[in-house]
């Protein structure tokens, strides 16, 4: 099963991550973009925020998931494999950029992953306190110097993109405590 932790910055997607790791050591976990030696090199570029394209941006975050798909998600699609982000931060962040239209970025994304949209989603939403509380707790990346009001509309096109799409999800509440958000996780995919 391919599973997606999805959400934006510093919302608690990694924690849970790193707490399923401990009680469940059977399970797969990657993340985009990163997963694999290709990605490291991409992430690089991207999280400095250096090209000017947002298209040569759109691209390469892409490359990034195509590889990763065939490198990590393919191979195991009989484990359960849990990525810390996805095509649905894909969308959101081009959404929130501008330029893009949903149905187009759905298609390439569709395209990158080979038809194969994750099995499951969930989705940590956050607000704007706890935003402004954890991103002054550490140095942001050129991405998140896009500034919270950025973040926050990316957040809106993701719940959005999941919706529309209809694939099955979980909506967290990421400003509850980190037990209960791992408690809601465990009930959700019965693990
Ligand atoms: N439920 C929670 N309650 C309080 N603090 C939390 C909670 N979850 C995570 N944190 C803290 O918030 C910060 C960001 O958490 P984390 O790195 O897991 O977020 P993330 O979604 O992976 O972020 P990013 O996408 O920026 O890597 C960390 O300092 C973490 O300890
Ligand atoms: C997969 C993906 C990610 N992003 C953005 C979102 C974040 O700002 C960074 C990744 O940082 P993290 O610390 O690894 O969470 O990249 C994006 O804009 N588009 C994407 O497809």
């Amino acid at each position: 099963m391919y599973i997606l932790f999805e959400g934006i910055d510093t919302c608690g997607k990694s924690t849970q991550i790193e707490l399923l790791k401990k009680t469940h050591p059977e399970i797969i976990t990657t993340h985009e973009p990163g997963g694999t030696s290709f990605g490291k090199k991409a992430r690089e570029i991207l999280l400095n925020d250096s090209l000017r394209s947002k298209r040569a941006e759109l691209l390469l975050f892409l490359a990034d998931r195509a590889e990763h798909y065939e490198e990590i998600v393919e191979p195991n699609r009989y484990s359960m494999v849990i990525s810390d982000r996805g095509f649905i931060s894909g969308i959101g962040y081009a959404l929130a950029n501008g330029d893009f239209d949903f149905d187009e970025l759905v298609a390439l994304n569709r395209f990158a992953l080979k038809g194969h949209f994750p099995d499951r989603i969930i989705l940590f939403i956050t607000n704007m306190e706890t935003l402004q509380e954890r991103t002054s707790q550490k140095s942001l990346d050129g991405i998140e110097l896009r500034g919270l009001e950025y973040l926050l509309q990316v957040q809106e096109h993701m719940k959005e993109s999941i919706l529309r799409l209809d694939i099955p999800h979980l909506f967290i509440d990421a400003t509850e405590s980190i037990e209960s958000i791992h408690q809601s996780i465990l009930t959700y995919l019965k693990v």
